[in-house]
């Protein structure tokens, strides 16, 4: 198959939609990205990467970070995660508040924003540094040690973090977190302000498309941990369109506000996708066409 071929068709295709839907703005700094921007990287199992597009270019992760400090929360501790957060599909936006009270302080799942902020909680009381854990992750697996957090953005969003300093003390307040909520908030925000190209995003993922093997070869999860994280991002990743995302793309997939999407070909390769301009769900509309296209094309999906 020549993926490379696939992956740049893919991206002449798309360029007519990346000016439907609107680039976030409600974080200031990320409102300033172009929408013309659109890159796609698959990196395999077995080590080969192919690009298109702006596919070497930053981009804020937001949400999708929440793969990974969720993973790591597993990497220590192995479930107990779930007495504090559920697993199921909310049907609301990311940062709905409206079930957490209703269910007593417990998120319905960990990729909502209620819930990534108990995951950090946790990983803040485990390793002291929840942002640089999962920074330091994210690092070691892409192998590139420049990656970092983009401080204008971090700032930016605590700024404008009304919302999410609310759920923080309503979780407190039902005694859900660990830590003091300037704490969780602060190292919530810079995880999600953590700035990744599309080819380093694929690397660093590449563990959930490998039973939970890391880059250097060694067991990071479980192969049933990484089985786990992957039926959360199919059934949770994308919010209120996860059913819309499964039935298009067929793939566990996490998408940010930065635009950029992350799904898992289990056992084969990891597709990171980057368009800033967001559907009315906050996914990328030129990365959701982009993934639909790309399993398509391949025959690469879960079903
Ligand atoms: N869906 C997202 O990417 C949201 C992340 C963003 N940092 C927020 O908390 O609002």
């Amino acid at each position: 198959m020549d993926l490379q071929g696939i992956l740049e068709d893919i991206v002449t295709h798309v360029a007519p939609l990346c000016r439907q839907g609107e680039v976030a703005s409600y974080i200031p700094s990320l409102g300033v990205v172009s929408p013309d921007n659109f890159g796609i990287c698959v990196a395999t199992a077995d080590g080969a990467i192919y690009g298109a597009g702006d596919w070497r270019k930053p981009f804020s992760i937001q949400s999708i970070s929440k793969v990974f400090s969720l993973a790591l929360v597993m990497s220590y501790d192995y479930d107990s995660i779930w007495k504090r957060v559920f697993r199921e599909p909310s049907g609301t936006p990311f940062n709905s508040m409206i079930q957490l009270e209703a269910d007593r302080g417990i998120p319905r799942n960990p990729f909502i924003n209620a819930g990534a902020l108990v995951v950090t909680d946790r990983l803040l009381t485990l390793t002291g540094d929840a942002a640089g854990a999962v920074r330091g992750l994210l690092r070691q697996e892409a192998g590139n040690p420049s990656i970092d957090v983009d401080a204008e953005v971090a700032a930016s969003e605590a700024d404008h973090g009304h919302r999410n300093a609310a759920m923080a003390h309503l979780l407190a307040s039902y005694g859900n977190l660990e830590n003091p909520v300037e704490d969780v908030l602060a190292n919530y925000f810079a995880q999600c302000a953590l700035e990744l190209c599309c080819e380093d995003l694929a690397k660093a993922a590449l563990f959930l498309a490998r039973d939970g093997v890391s880059a250097g070869g060694s067991p990071f999860l479980q192969p049933s941990q990484s089985k786990r994280v992957n039926a959360v991002m199919l059934t949770c990743g994308t919010y209120d369109a996860a059913g819309e995302f499964a039935y298009r793309v067929g793939l566990p997939g996490k998408s940010g506000v930065g635009g950029g999407i992350v799904a898992v070909v289990p056992g084969r390769c990891v597709v990171t996708v980057w368009g800033p301009s967001l559907g009315p769900n906050g996914n990328s509309v030129a990365g959701m066409a982009a993934l639909d296209e790309f399993t398509a094309k391949t025959g690469w999906s879960i079903f």
